[in-house]
């Protein structure tokens, strides 16, 4: 499989150089040239198999001959083998036609565990195979940081750098970050806000001299692995739902957009999927720019769901290309009006194929509590900020006849103050972590800088330098 940019003046690339490239060199998202197709005989034949079998099928058409069969298997294998569930993803019934399909099984307690923890493994696979090593770098509000520095920790072929928000991340999100002991990880605390972060990354990876340099890698869903690891549970939640013989549909609590794209693309690939459905929080931009069609950026306001504190979503990007027929001219205007004014228009033609496959609503933070207080008492179910916003919005569009599932992308015990002062409840940490905040921390606190950034994650890195 090759992959393109959506900005359409990068390279074609094949998966593993999509993988290590992670940015395009145009500043455009690779998305596959073509979208795999399974049909509905292929589907059904995958009912009752495990999460690792369903991932091999579905995953392999975008990887191809680059990676030999029991090889990736073996990397699946061991990638769910960390998940401390054994249907590594398991749904949870909350009502008639009501699922949570619980993602924070993994060994940071949130859905990113799901793509970072095979990412690890296919970019040291890839590194090696090239005799490489790699400098690899994210931007997080919380949540990729601590799943990056867990699953890269200690792999010798790559120095990994984490931007996180100074003083914006829940304390446990913190010490997931700060407490490793592995030489290979640092984590960057940033004066400014998640955007800014990312912001930092994207001018890392635009300034090709410094690319080049470090031999740069990233780790943020602008990354198509982490994507394409992200559609399998759409297929496995569906197939226990009835698919293919029936639409299920999805909420989203949704940030960066990286995780229901991976719905959208699993979508295209012929799953039938009813809604897909963006939930909010205060920071609307998604939820606005469906009603309205503009894409208008607002200042960034704090929340009791820090990781969707966002207003770059990244992965829109790759909506709009696909939803304007892979118009890359387009989304290269409407990305440069982004930077030049932190706005653009939707074209009429692509509104309208958006507003087809998906809804989006907002949760206020008033509605977060409430909806934590109340999945508690009528469900018995404890859910996490970001989680309890899906389930806010999910009931907006559930209907009774078809199944309704929401992404639960985090687990409570990430935002214990933010949930005990909603429900009276303190969702402790799993015995695993149960020192976490006792242990020693070590991070670096940074201007919002580029030079700075560059300078001190130059100084540390050890690629490049043989
Ligand atoms: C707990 C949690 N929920 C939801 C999101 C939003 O996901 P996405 O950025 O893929 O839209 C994030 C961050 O990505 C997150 O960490
Ligand atoms: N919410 C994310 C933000 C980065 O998203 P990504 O999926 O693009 O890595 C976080 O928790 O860091």
């Amino acid at each position: 499989m090759d992959y393109i940019s959506t900005r359409g003046e990068a390279p074609v690339l094949s998966f593993s150089d999509a993988l290590l490239a992670g940015l395009a060199r145009d500043g455009g998202l690779y998305v596959p040239r073509e979208w795999p197709q399974f049909t509905k005989r292929e589907i059904r034949a995958l009912r009752g198999k495990s999460y690792q079998d369903i991932a091999f099928t579905v995953l392999s058409p975008f990887v191809g001959d680059e990676i030999a069969p029991e090889k990736f298997r073996a990397m699946i294998d061991e990638a769910y083998a960390t998940f401390r569930h054994p249907a590594v993803v398991p749904l949870v019934q909350t009502g008639p036609n009501s699922f949570i399909l619980e993602l924070f099984h993994g060994t940071t307690l949130a859905f990113k565990d799901v793509a970072m923890q095979l990412l690890a493994r296919l970019m040291d696979h890839a590194l090696e195979k090239n005799g490489a090593r790699a400098t690899i770098v994210g931007a997080t509000s919380g949540d990729t940081g601590g799943a990056a520095i867990d699953a890269f920790a200690g792999r010798s072929r790559t120095d990994v750098f984490i931007l996180f928000p100074e003083g914006k991340v829940s304390p446990v999100q913190q010490r997931q970050m700060t407490t490793t002991a592995a030489e290979n990880v640092h984590a960057l605390a940033v004066k400014g806000n998640f955007d800014d972060c990312q912001n930092l990354v994207k001018a890392m990876f635009n300034d090709g001299a410094f690319r080049d340099r470090v031999r740069l890698s990233g780790v943020n869903s602008i990354n198509w692995a982490r994507i394409m690891a992200q559609i399998v549970y759409y297929f496995t939640s569906a197939l226990a739902l009835g698919a293919p013989d029936r639409k299920v549909s999805y909420t989203v609590p949704t940030g960066n957009f990286g995780d229901i794209f991976a719905g959208y693309a699993a979508k295209r690939m012929g799953l039938p999927i009813g809604r897909l459905v963006i939930a909010t929080n205060e920071n609307d931009i998604l939820a606005r720019t469906l009603r309205t069609g503009r894409y208008e950026m607002k200042s960034v306001k704090a929340t009791t769901s820090p990781s969707m504190d966002i207003q770059i979503s990244s992965n829109f990007e790759r909506l709009l290309f696909e939803t304007s027929g892979r118009d890359a001219a387009g989304v290269r205007a409407a990305m440069a009006g982004l930077k030049q004014s932190g706005s653009f228009e939707i074209e009429p033609g692509t509104l309208k194929a958006i507003r087809r496959d998906f809804r989006a609503a907002r949760a206020s933070e008033k509605q977060v509590a409430e909806t934590i207080r109340t999945t508690l008492a009528d469900a018995g179910y404890l859910a996490d900020p970001h989680t309890a916003i899906g389930l806010f919005v999910a009931k907006k569009f559930e209907k009774p006849d078809s199944p309704m599932v929401t992404l639960s992308t985090a687990h409570p015990a990430k935002f214990p103050a933010a949930v005990r002062k909603a429900s009276g409840v303190d969702p402790g940490l799993p015995v695993w972590l149960g020192d976490l905040m006792e242990r020693p921390e070590r991070f670096d606190i940074l201007d919002n800088d580029i030079r700075s950034v560059e300078t001190h994650i130059g100084g540390l890195t050890r690629a490049g330098r043989n």
